[in-house]
């Protein structure tokens, strides 16, 4: 069994005194910014003018620009997209990275593919939350907290791994389990699962299954409520017991269709081709094909966006939700549809 850390095994002060940079205001950055906040860190935002910049000064934060925060700060975090952080790191943050300071990752993309080498007197470590930003704040305000991985690549102070417990107790990861990893295991693991298994696997699934129903005569309200709203208290069953406390709670003719149809669906082929994505992924292909899509503005990405966007399940999607006013109720943090229903 891997040695998991939990808050009584964290030693908080080596972090107490320093000054933490917060590159980027997003989905993990909020979370990280606010969680540090409250748990008695001392927190100044970097991120460019405009949307949510405005947002972090609205949240009580300490903004300013990504060279001015990287500049006050002892610990450096880039919380900015994965590909767009080398330009930023080069530009903005390289100058202010002096000896002794830490750069700190929440995915190790960019070490890992030798995208960005610090200087060799800088500590370099990442704290890998394995769970969307909003829920990370989410869970923190509830009095939980999102498990994490922690790596370390450089340790130049002899401190680096206390710093960066610190930091993951912060955030509220230790209040769920923090676990040591590599840059490579983190990245590679990271990949795979949100390709595989969590997004690619979960979303081309549930279309599927809409498809099939819909295309088989169904109506795409029911197809809807059973391919993907249910999906979710069918997952919070797992999250909460595993795949059997998900069995305790569902009708026995529904496991024995488990047992003998899910594996007709997610098969030998099926595995085997996720063996294809963890090569890609392992070999840099991915990486290389994700880095030249940017550079090239990103023609495949924008066409694929708009056309998942406009998917029948998505709009019979929005319609049934707006219905359900509870769903998104009383959400602090801005996912996309509150967003979208506070301006409407
Ligand atoms: N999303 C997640 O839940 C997870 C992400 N990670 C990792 O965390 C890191 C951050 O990802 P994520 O939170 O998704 O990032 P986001 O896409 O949410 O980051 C957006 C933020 O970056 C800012 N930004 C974008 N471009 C610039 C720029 N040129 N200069 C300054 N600020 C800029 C945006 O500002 P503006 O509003 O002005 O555009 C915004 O504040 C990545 O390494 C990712 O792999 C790890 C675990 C989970
Ligand atoms: C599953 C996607 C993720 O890896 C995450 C939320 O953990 C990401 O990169 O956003
Ligand atoms: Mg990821
Ligand atoms: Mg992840």
């Amino acid at each position: 069994m891997a040695k998991m850390y939990y808050n009584q095994d964290v030693n908080e002060e080596v972090l107490k005194g320093k000054t933490i940079a917060i590159i980027g205001y997003g989905s993990q950055g909020h979370a990280h910014a606010q969680n540090l906040k409250e748990s008695g860190f001392n927190v100044v935002v970097g991120v460019r003018p405009g949307k949510s910049f405005k947002q972090a000064q609205e949240d009580g934060m300490n903004v300013t620009t990504v060279s001015e925060a990287a500049q006050a700060a002892d610990v450096i975090i880039i919380l900015v997209p994965d590909e767009k952080q080398t330009k930023i790191y080069n530009e903005e943050i390289k100058p202010a990275l002096t000896a002794g300071k830490s750069l700190v990752f929440a995915h190790g993309f960019n070490v890992h593919f030798n995208q960005i080498v610090a200087p060799e007197d800088v500590d370099v470590f990442l704290v890998a939350p394995k769970g969307p930003g909003h829920l990370v704040r989410r869970t923190y305000e509830a009095g939980a907290g999102v498990p994490a991985l922690f790596a370390i690549h450089q340790d130049v102070s002899g401190q680096a791994q206390e710093v960066a417990l610190a930091y993951a107790k912060g955030i509220g990861a230790a209040r769920a389990g923090v676990l040591e990893t590599s840059f490579k295991e983190e990245t590679e693991t990271d990949l795979f699962g949100e390709q595989a298994v969590l997004c690619g696997g979960v979303t081309s699934l549930v279309k599927a299954g809409f498809e099939t129903l819909v295309e088989a005569g169904y109506q795409p309200e029911v197809a809807y409520f059973e391919c993907m709203h249910e999906l979710k208290l069918i997952v919070d069953l797992m999250y909460e017991g595993g795949l059997s406390g998900m069995r305790y709670s569902i009708s026995d003719t529904a496991q024995w269709g488990d047992f003998v149809s899910g594996p007709r669906v997610v098969d030998a082929a099926t595995k085997e081709r996720m063996k294809d994505v963890l090569t890609d992924i392992q070999t840099g292909k991915f990486a290389k094909g994700w880095l030249l899509e940017n550079q090239l503005n990103r023609p495949e990405f924008t066409a694929i966006e708009k056309a998942e966007e406009t998917h029948q399940i998505e709009q019979v999607g929005r319609v049934l939700r707006a219905m359900m006013p509870f769903v998104n109720e009383g959400k602090k943090t801005k996912t996309k549809e509150v967003v979208a229903s506070a301006q409407n």
